[in-house]
């Protein structure tokens, strides 16, 4: 914004530096090249006719006043518009704020040299211009008496305060109001409307109008005197009765201007003083209805046509549009009256909400400050010649044009260098709007990479998880897979132990068979002989009614042979299920029991017979180890022939005499091997009486064990076969080592047999392997082999059964053990320690009685023995 130039008056005193715009080829045609002395001498500059000073109103109503868009430069002459775009300064010939500065100081300021000037006879004309509401009347007509405004200041100042005697000027004062292009005498009345009483109050309707004549209004009334508390009495009626009207801007809004001419005759001195009407628009005048719309638009009308004409002088016409309006035409005086001189008093708001029409006003007031006097300023040549005069005239005028040519050029430079500077801040905008794009860009990428990494990390999560998915579906399979091949494994180890408990059980059965024969048998001892040995003996334990004894080889209660096989230094652990299968195999069901009861029943539950018992158990156990060690340690080694198996291998039946003896010897076996301490004791209270007078029976049994052993396997036992199973003789143990004698199907491999002989030996499995001895190799067999060779392959001896000879394994520590026995022994046998009882029963016992080899090879084979075990 450029500012506005000062007059030439006070540009010395602006801070802003006026660029004069070279004068033209043209115009400097225009000035004579040949200066006229005359000319020369009447060439005045130029002379600003128009001052112009701005004021600010105040709002000491408001509690809050808002923040102001105007300020004031130090010299108080030019006044900057702040707005949110920019600002615009306005150079004025003066600025007061009324806030700090009252109507009072505002006079003395700018006003009382002008009316001290008025009354020497000078000509001057105030005119207040602003939009309504800008304090317009309040600076010409004041406040009440306490704040008055310029009127009644300046009637003061030409007359003089005193009323009593009265000043020296005297003055007329005529008050005109021009309203709708129309100029109303407001001291004069139609008399045929108020009827000459006191003053008509508002309207126009009982205003004298006047005509123009010239450029003064026709037959208007004044007061004339020379005190000025009686014309101010006057004034203030008569500005009462000026048309007012409320607007959105003003309550009280001046509808029309009103004008105070107040003429001092004796000097020729004139005042002239205008408050226009409100400057604003229709719109912002908030005017509704056709005639209210119609009296804004000759408001208007009146501002428009000072505008046009203080533009037109300013622009330096030839002709000015003094007569576009009635206002114009009674102010032609002013403008063209070299004498005149105008004083325009800007009255603006500070309010940000009247930003537009302050701007309005200060331009206004700055176009007006650039008026020169023209040539329609009749300046009369004092020497009369209309040429010389007319050759001023323009000197002046186009002096005035330049003036004004360079103060728009000045204008238009500064709009130019705030364009570049406009066009530099909207480059530096674009420039950061493009940064702020290109950022915005990059964030844009930033996150579509996000948005990328995002993708691939959840594309790779649900591989991992389809992978680890995989692989979990992968273990819970070869979990089952391993869960179904033990299973498959835990199946076949219990079919293939049901088997082994079936062959058992059919063994058992056969037992049974037997005994329940021998017992059906009756009376008569030949028809016991049709049956097995083993019933045979049985029947020869149990055919005597005197003899009181139990059978019941209660298999469902290991206790009593945990607790002897506790004793022994190798532990027995009965946790495999073969052994509670075996168990429960073993125990005689209800119906077995019965018959068993029936069969004896002063005999029956063994079990029974613990449970009483308990608290000397431990020292029967004793007696019953040191009787059954006693019975087998010290029995000789028999001498049953194994046919070509050689001397270590053969044995033979002892003398008949001694079957008595070998009678008890295998009673006593059964029963300590039973485990019944009781009946054993009891059998051995009564032996003596019942049992070794017997000899018949004794003998009965060897001979009946005799022909058993001649009889071949198959034949007493279908499909079947017994075998012997024995360790091996070496230097370290150069006496044979009898282990058990075992039945097993005809086509039972080696494997099988190793099944057995490993159930047999129990928990502490000696490592062995078998010996086919006779065979021309007479070699080991491997192990891997076992299960393709059939037992039946092995040596057949005596006629009675096959011979396995087991070779034991380097690691077996009870080889020694076994090798230092000297007997055949059985895995019991074969496990205990021999040592102080061994020693101290065989000096006490009788030793001959337990020498009987084949009560001892039966023994041996006695399944129940076997399976008590286990
Ligand atoms: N400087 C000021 N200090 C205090 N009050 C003011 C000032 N200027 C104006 N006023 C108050 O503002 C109101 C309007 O002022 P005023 O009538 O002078 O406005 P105007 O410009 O004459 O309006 P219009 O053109 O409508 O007549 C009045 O009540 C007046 O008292």
């Amino acid at each position: 914004m450029a500012p506005t130039p000062s007059s030439s008056a006070r540009s010395n005193q602006t801070q802003f530096t006026l660029i004069r715009t070279p004068t033209t080829k043209q115009r400097l045609n225009f000035h004579p090249k040949t200066p006229n002395p005359d000319a020369t001498k009447d060439h005045l500059p130029p002379e600003h006719p128009v001052e112009v000073v701005g004021r600010i109103r105040d709002y000491p109503d408001r509690k809050e006043k808002p923040a102001s868009i105007l300020q004031v430069s130090p010299d108080n002459q030019t006044v900057r518009v702040r707005a949110e775009v920019g600002y615009r300064d306005f150079t004025l010939d003066g600025v007061s704020f009324s806030e700090q500065e009252g109507i009072e100081s505002f006079y003395k300021r700018f006003i009382e040299e002008r009316i001290k000037g008025v009354k020497v006879g000078n000509k001057c004309t105030i005119m207040m211009y602003g939009p309504t509401g800008a304090g317009k009347s309040h600076t010409m007509f004041g406040c009440g008496k306490e704040e008055p405004g310029i009127v009644y200041r300046s009637l003061r100042d030409i007359l003089g305060d005193s009323d009593q005697d009265g000043g020296v000027t005297f003055v007329q004062v005529s008050v005109l109001e021009v309203y709708n292009e129309e100029i109303y005498d407001l001291l004069s009345t139609n008399s045929s409307n108020n009827l000459g009483i006191g003053w008509p109050k508002g309207g126009s309707s009982n205003k004298v109008r006047l005509e123009v004549m010239g450029k003064k209004a026709k037959n208007a009334t004044f007061i004339s005197g020379t005190e000025a508390g009686k014309i101010s009495k006057e004034i203030v009626k008569v500005e009462k009765r000026r048309i007012v009207k409320s607007t959105l801007c003003n309550e009280r809004s001046s509808r029309s201007h009103c004008m105070i001419i107040l003429d001092v005759p004796t000097v020729g001195g004139r005042l002239m003083l205008v408050d226009m009407a409100g400057s604003e628009n229709i719109d912002q005048a908030g005017q509704t209805g056709f005639e209210a719309k119609m009296q804004t638009a000759k408001i208007n009308q009146g501002n428009i046509a000072l505008k046009r004409v203080v533009e037109s002088i300013a622009n330096g016409d030839s002709h000015v549009p003094f007569r576009d309006s009635k206002l114009t035409m009674l102010l032609q005086d002013s403008f063209e009256d070299d004498k005149s001189k105008i004083l325009m008093i800007l009255c603006a708001s500070p309010d940000p909400k009247e930003l537009h029409k302050t701007l309005c006003t200060l331009e206004y007031g700055a176009k007006a400050k650039c008026i020169v006097r023209g040539s329609h300023t009749p300046n009369k040549d004092k020497n009369g010649g209309d040429e010389s005069s007319s050759a001023v005239i323009l000197g002046t005028r186009i002096a005035a044009m330049d003036e004004f040519i360079s103060k728009l050029q000045s204008e238009k430079k500064q709009q130019e260098k705030e364009r570049n500077d406009a066009q530099k801040q909207l480059k530096k905008k674009e420039e950061e709007v493009a940064a702020l794009r290109s950022l915005l860009i990059q964030k844009e990428a930033c996150a579509t990479n996000e948005e990328a990494i995002k993708e691939k990390v959840n594309e790779r999560t649900q591989l991992l998880k389809a992978e680890l998915e995989k692989k979990l579906e992968e273990c819970r399979r070869m979990a089952e897979e391993f869960v179904e091949m033990e299973r498959r494994r835990m199946e076949e180890r219990i079919v293939q132990q049901q088997e082994e408990l079936e062959m058992m059980r059919r063994r058992l059965e056969e037992i049974e068979v037997e005994f329940k024969r021998s017992r059906d048998g009756g009376d008569t001892v030949r028809s016991m002989d049709e049956t097995s040995g083993f019933a045979k003996r049985l029947r020869g334990l149990y055919s005597d009614d005197d003899m009181v004894k139990s059978m019941d080889l209660d298999m469902g209660d290991p206790e009593p042979v945990k607790q002897i096989w506790g004793q022994s230094p190798v532990s027995y652990q009965p946790s495999n299920t073969i052994s509670s299968n075996l168990s429960d195999v073993l125990q005689p069901k209800p119906s077995e029991k019965s018959m068993l009861a029936q069969m004896y029943p002063d005999r029956v539950c063994l079990s029974t017979v613990f449970e009483e018992e308990e608290v000397e158990e431990d020292e029967e156990k004793v007696i019953i180890e040191d009787k059954s060690i006693c019975s087998i340690t010290t029995t000789p080694v028999p001498s049953l022939n194994f046919g070509g198996m050689g001397e270590e291998n053969s044995f033979n039946i002892t003398d008949d005499k001694e079957s008595e003896m070998s009678r008890k010897l295998r009673i006593q076996n059964i029963f300590t091997l039973c485990g019944n301490q009781r009946e054993m004791s009891q059998h051995t209270g009564q032996e003596n009486d019942q049992l070794l007078p017997t000899t018949n029976k004794g003998e009965a049994l060897a001979v009946e064990d005799a022909k058993e052993n001649s009889i071949s396997v198959d034949e007493s036992n279908s499909g079947q076969i017994d075998i012997y199973v024995k360790w091996e003789a070496t230097t370290d143990t150069p006496r044979k080592q009898l282990i058990t004698t075992l039945k097993v199907t005809k086509d039972a491999t080696l494997a099988d047999l190793r099944k057995l002989i490993e159930i047999y030996l129990g928990s502490d499995n000696q490592a062995f392997t078998f010996l086919k001895l006779g065979e021309p190799c007479g070699a080991q067999v491997a192990k891997e082999k076992e299960s393709s060779v059939q037992a039946t392959s092995l040596p057949f001896c005596n006629g009675h059964a096959y011979l396995a000879t087991l070779r034991p394994g380097k690691s077996s520590q009870l080889q020694s053990l076994t090798a230092a026995s000297p007997l055949p022994l059985t895995p019991i046998e074969n496990k205990m320690q021999f040592t102080t009882p061994i020693s101290k029963v065989t000096q006490n016992h009788q030793v001959d009685e337990l020498s009987s080899s084949p009560i001892a090879a039966h023994l041996s084979s006695t399944p129940f023995i076997t399976l008590r075990r286990h």
